[in-house]
């Protein structure tokens, strides 16, 4: 059967430098799959191919119709309600109540007819969700959405998250610097480095995933280790659901 998301051999280069280097991938319909890697790994770069914002130089890339996009900043438009913003580019939705079940979505209903800029940083990025999943996508490409959020928004936004995931099934694939946030939402977690995907992981844990259960613990400190990050308090377990890819 085909995936939803086929890429095969792709490869992007900057200049002289190639970022994103004969890679594959395949995703399938409602599978939650995490992107960690260093920065300037091409974590961006690849979702960017994936939004059809950028090109690949080379390779096959199948991809659904319906995509959304969130990126780090909400970027909303300021001249426009918080519901317009929602409304932007999907015909009817608002007079279908489209726009409004987005806003009950996320929780934003009272912020209707805010203007952008008198929204909170969560808020603002609950709006951008909102504005994604109005579209219905087969897959929602997430950028480090979380990551310009307080430590307390953050972990709502996640749990809001994981629920619509739920709720409406797209195919999501987030880029994230937040290994546990990988740990905690996805079914599987790929690493990129130097343009190819080194490190393979499928999540077979139960949810809600906490780090007191050492097997979630002892993931999050391996992928930990395989971004160079060592901790204090690392203990080396063997994770059989991971596999190392050699080039
Ligand atoms: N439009 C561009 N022109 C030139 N170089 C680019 C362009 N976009 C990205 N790059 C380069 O490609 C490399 C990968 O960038 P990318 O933004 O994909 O990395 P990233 O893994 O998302 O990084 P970060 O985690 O820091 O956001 C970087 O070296 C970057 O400078």
């Amino acid at each position: 059967m085909s995936a939803l998301v086929d890429i095969q051999g792709l490869s992007r280069s900057f200049g002289r430098s190639p970022v994103l280097d004969r890679i594959d991938l395949r995703i399938e319909a409602g599978e939650f799959v995490a992107l960690l890697g260093r920065s300037g790994s091409g974590k961006s770069t690849l979702l960017r191919v994936l939004a059809g914002l950028d090109e690949a130089d080379a390779g096959r890339v199948t991809l659904p119709k319906r995509r959304s996009i969130v990126f780090q900043e909400p970027r909303l438009m300021p001249w426009k309600s918080v519901a317009a913003n929602i409304a932007l580019g999907v015909p009817n939705a608002r007079a279908s109540g489209a726009v409004a079940l987005a806003l009950d979505d996320v929780e934003l209903s009272h912020r209707s007819e805010a203007w952008p800029l008198t929204l909170s940083g969560g808020e603002a990025q609950r709006a951008a969700l909102a504005r994604a999943l109005v579209r219905e996508p087969e897959l929602l490409l997430l950028d480090e959405p979380f990551a310009s959020l307080d430590a307390l928004t953050r972990l709502r936004m996640q749990g809001l998250v994981r629920e619509l995931w739920r709720k409406h099934q797209p195919a999501v694939l987030l880029v994230t610097h937040d290994v546990w946030e990988a740990v905690t939402l996805a079914d599987r977690i790929l690493v990129l480095e130097d343009g190819r995907f080194r490190r393979e992981v499928h999540v077979a844990l139960n949810h809600p995933r906490r780090r007191t259960d050492p097997h979630a613990a002892a993931l999050e400190a391996e992928l930990l280790a395989e971004l160079g990050v060592e901790q204090a308090d690392h203990h080396q377990h063997h994770n059989p659901h991971s596999e190392r890819i050699e080039p």
